[in-house]
């Protein structure tokens, strides 16, 4: 069952009814693939459907689940088995636990780490809410991660509420494990190796995540500054140096780096690896369609799986790693939705890059230096009228900035799952935050043009300016 507090009540208008009418010869008349709710990922709603008990578009209100059953890894703790022949595309289970808002799953995150929790899931299931089945879940919570995984998660819409559920994405015969893709984001701290055993093991839990990859070695296509053979000791002036960095990281991170950039091709089965043994989990999943995780805590998760298993008991074959970081898996979206680009720089085409430490690559032109230009000029007025420019400008970036920040989980969710949208309202209020920054350079500029083309020059003895500046002050002067 799944374990939320309280559920919404769906309101009457806001029941999808489909028009599929149940015929004993046709077995797939009462809401098979061809129902029109089947195909938007929504349940029959019990009382709205003409095929009455016969609609077989309610698997998750009727927890119409597959046989499976838990069983022990080797070094991956608890998995879970098909315990039947299961057909591609079923459903298995729901993803069950606690449904709880985005801030209350950062709180439960750190808390997690801090309890030095292994296994704790959160998994997140839009912007706003999440699923932590660290204290109440379903078997699903023990599903391992597999780079080539038999399952997937998929968001179904059930009585309007959005649920998890687990299907499989081939036909996977009786006794196979159940596996799917985290598409765990990762944050920082320690790398997790991943022990799926797939011939396309990316390697760690989270390396293709965004995250993960700006910190070890992949960026842009066209940006060789990243890549194995060219690890920057300085990227620009700018940069921290990295000898500074590494001062500051923890030596068990230090050696996964190493490892990761100077061994791509190492293998992911040649057993648990040394380093992780002392450091801590919580992991933030978010369903591709779907929901992210976070942590277990031992003795008080209740269900099927606590007594008979001793599901919780300490676990000494299964990595005891305990990431430091929480990481993010996804759900992909099988809804239909509105898809809104919002990046921190509206200008540059390219993703801007980040540093792990969150300050920003400069990638793209060189900005013109309004001040020097003001210096350039003889007129008071155009001088000012520039100054005034520049400082609307500088307002209007830092409004940017500072919306960037506060609607940053909705965006980050967005950049995770591409078919998951963006509130029209964030998109709104970001688009006219980026519209105003916009003006405001394109306002700075043509003042600048406009005035060192049509305004008085100071002679170059009267500028007082520095030899570098006085380059840069013919060019902006000539160009
Ligand atoms: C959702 S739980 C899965 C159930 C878990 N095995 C357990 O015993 O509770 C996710 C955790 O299982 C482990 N895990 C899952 N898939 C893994 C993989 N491919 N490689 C290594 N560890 C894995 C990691 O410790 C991860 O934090």
């Amino acid at each position: 069952m799944l374990t939320r507090f309280s559920h919404r009540k769906q309101k009457e208008e806001d029941i999808a009814t489909c028009d599929c009418k149940y015929n004993a010869d046709d077995p797939d008349s009462a809401c098979g693939e061809r129902c029109l709710n089947v195909l938007t990922s929504t349940e029959c709603t019990p009382g709205y459907c003409l095929c009455g008990s016969y609609c077989k578009n309610q698997k998750f209100q009727k927890c119409e689940y597959a046989k499976s059953k838990l069983f022990k890894t080797e070094g991956r703790g608890w998995g879970l088995l098909a315990d039947e022949n299961i057909k591609g595309g079923q459903f298995i289970i729901e993803y069950c636990g606690e449904v709880i808002s985005r801030k209350e799953a950062r709180r439960r995150s750190h808390a997690y780490e801090n309890q030095g929790l292994k296994n704790a899931f959160i998994i997140t299931l839009n912007a706003y809410e999440s699923i932590d089945a660290t204290r109440k879940g379903s078997l699903a919570r023990f599903i391992n991660h597999s780079c080539q995984p038999n399952c997937e998660t998929r968001k179904w819409t059930v009585l309007g509420e959005i649920r998890v559920g687990i299907f499989a994405k081939q036909d996977i015969p009786a006794g196979t494990e159940l596996a799917y893709d985290y598409n765990f984001e990762w944050y920082g701290g320690a790398k997790v190796r991943c022990l799926c055993g797939a011939a396309c093991c990316s390697g760690f839990l989270g390396a293709k995540s965004r995250g993960f990859q700006e910190d070890t070695y992949l960026w842009e296509d066209d940006d060789d500054r990243y890549s194995v053979e060219n690890i920057p000791i300085y990227d620009s002036e700018e940069d921290v140096p990295t000898s500074k960095l590494l001062n500051t990281t923890d030596s068990s991170k230090v050696e996964s780096n190493m490892i990761l950039k100077h061994d791509h091709s190492m293998k992911m089965n040649d057993g648990i690896q040394p380093g992780y043994g002392s450091l801590s989990t919580a992991l933030v999943i978010e369903p591709l369609n779907s929901v992210p995780m976070e942590g277990v805590v031992m003795n008080e998760a209740k269900i099927e799986l606590s007594e008979e298993n001793k599901l919780y008991q300490p676990d000494t074959t299964h990595q005891s790693f305990a990431h430091k970081n929480a990481m993010i898996s996804r759900i992909r979206s099988n809804s239909a939705c509105r898809n809104y680009y919002i990046q921190r720089n509206p200008i540059t085409n390219k993703r801007s890059a980040n540093y792990s430490n969150g300050r920003s690559k400069h990638l793209a032109q060189k900005q013109v230096d309004a001040k020097l230009v003001g210096q350039l000029l003889a007129s008071n007025e155009a001088r000012e009228e520039i100054n005034n420019y520049e400082e609307k400008k500088k307002q209007a970036t830092s409004e940017l900035d500072s919306l960037y920040n506060e609607i940053r989980p909705a965006i980050e969710e967005h950049e995770r799952d591409s078919q998951d949208s963006v509130s029209t309202t964030v998109a709104e209020i970001w688009i006219e935050a980026s519209c105003s920054k916009l003006k405001a350079e394109f306002d700075l500029y043509s003042s600048i043009i406009k005035n060192v083309a049509c305004t008085p020059k100071k002679a170059q003895n009267e500028t007082n300016l520095a030899e570098g500046d006085k380059e840069n002050a013919v060019k902006y002067l000539t160009n």
